[in-house]
């Protein structure tokens, strides 16, 4: 296991980044949806982290030909191969969640499975509803937990599914089953959650509605006809791994950071809006959209003020533990709450956020449902990842303050494999064992 020691940074400082890491959402989704054309698919900037590579490598054993380069080229199979092995989603929940959407209509046998952190993480979200449409899925506690076995068919029936979560996950899988049910079929969430999965599947040629009603948002997904066009794509700048380094401009009064090409989905930013309600100076400038509004951020520290945050979980739910280190920086008290899914993460994000908060010498009350944090001076400690990138990310970040030392580390891999390099142009990172 290693680890790395983050040396405090006395000086303000001011940088543009260019080279944060592509958007782990919609890479998963580009390489996966190429399965649906019948044409091959081109894609520039795909993240070459180990969850995307992951989900890229199923791509190739369900058939697909792949050329990588620059430019991944991706010709897809004409019928997907029923593949002679486990296809291993890694440590990644999007991938997994997708995959079982996507192959429980596919006629073949199917076993996903995952490192022991995917293993531990809930699957009924989506093999209840996938069953209750007539997709076999099997797996540990009655198929909560992976391995998962998929016995592919394509007798699936439209359906009316009302999520009881905000979770585009789930969304993501229902929208890609429905795509080979019989009729159409009909998907609401208690609030819109990240929207890649329709805006790309429309742009690929599907009949994909989606509306807000009665205070809820509904998907209207019609069954395919035929094979969609290919995808042609540039990936943008991921927001949520830029977020790691607008906190650290954010809490050090005086420093600015400017995130280039950065996906500005308002599903996907609303971490920023916060951080700039908390007193940060926040400023986007859009200059393209291509499936999705793309630009640049930059954010200027200033001082801080606390924030209570219940609202939109959906749209800020990987920037939480990043967010906690602002928050535990600012002056005052500030609150998480409605933030329940943040147990069933990569770790449990409630507890790894307070334990090593807690480490730091940092006042923090545990909710069932968040935190509660208190504005201090943050300690240097020894943190614990949790095997948790983004636990291992936010606190390094908050190592700007303090100096700081994290273990395990190597989970940092599967979203942001430039991260220690990007944060050595502003802070000496020792890697160790
Ligand atoms: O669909 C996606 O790409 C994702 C959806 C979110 O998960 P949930 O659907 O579980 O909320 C998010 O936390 C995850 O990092 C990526
Ligand atoms: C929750 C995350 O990803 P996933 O669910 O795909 O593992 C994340 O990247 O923070």
């Amino acid at each position: 296991m290693s680890r790395l020691k983050i040396a405090p940074k006395k000086d303000s400082f001011n940088i543009e980044i260019a080279e944060i890491a592509p958007d782990k959402s919609i890479s998963h989704r580009a390489a996966m949806f190429s399965l649906l054309s019948d044409k091959p698919s081109k894609i520039r900037n795909f993240l070459k982290a180990e969850d995307t590579l992951n989900t890229l490598q199923i791509v190739k054993k369900l058939g697909a030909k792949v050329e990588e380069g620059d430019v991944i080229k991706i010709e897809p199979p004409k019928n997907i191969v029923e593949p002679d092995d486990v296809l291993d989603c890694g440590n990644s929940g999007t991938g997994m969640r997708l995959y079982c959407g996507f192959l429980a209509g596919v006629e073949g046998f199917f076993v996903l499975s995952g490192d022991k952190y995917l293993r531990n993480r809930p699957m009924a979200r989506v093999a209840k509803p996938l069953r209750s449409i007539g997709a076999k899925i099997d797996g540990r506690e009655e198929g909560n937990k992976a391995p998962l076995a998929i016995r592919g068919n394509t007798y699936l029936e439209s359906f009316f599914y009302e999520s009881p979560i905000a979770s585009a996950q789930v969304k993501s899988a229902l929208i890609l089953a429905g795509l080979r049910a019989k009729e159409a079929s009909s998907y609401s969430e208690p609030e819109l959650s990240r929207d890649h999965t329709e805006r790309m599947l429309r742009g690929m040629g599907a009949n994909i509605k989606s509306e807000y009603r009665h205070g809820k948002y509904f998907v209207e997904i019609e069954p395919l006809k035929a094979p969609l066009e290919p995808l042609d794509i540039t990936i943008p700048s991921d927001p949520s791994s830029a977020f790691f380094f607008a906190v650290a401009a954010a809490i050090m009064p005086g420093s600015c950071v400017l995130l280039k090409n950065i996906t500005l989905n308002p599903t996907r930013i609303e971490a920023f809006k916060v951080l700039q309600k908390m007193g940060a100076k926040v400023e986007y400038m859009q200059k393209e959209n291509i499936y999705e509004p793309i630009g640049d951020i930059r954010v200027c520290g200033e001082k801080l003020q606390g924030v209570e945050v219940s609202e939109h979980i959906s749209w800020l739910i990987d920037e939480l533990p990043a967010l906690a280190i602002a928050m535990a920086v600012a002056e005052g008290v500030s609150r998480v709450k409605n933030a329940k899914e943040l147990r069933v993460k990569e770790s449990d994000r409630i507890k790894s956020v307070v334990e090593n908060l807690r480490k730091c010498g940092i006042s923090v009350e545990e909710y069932e449902d968040g935190y509660e944090i208190r504005g201090g001076k943050l300690q240097k400690a020894v943190i614990d990842s949790y095997g948790d990138h983004r636990i291992a990310m936010s606190f390094a970040i908050a190592g700007l303050l303090a100096g700081m030392e994290i273990e395990d580390i190597e989970c940092i891999a599967t979203s942001f494999p430039n991260f220690v390099e990007l944060l050595q142009k502003i802070t000496e990172v020792e890697r160790g064992d």
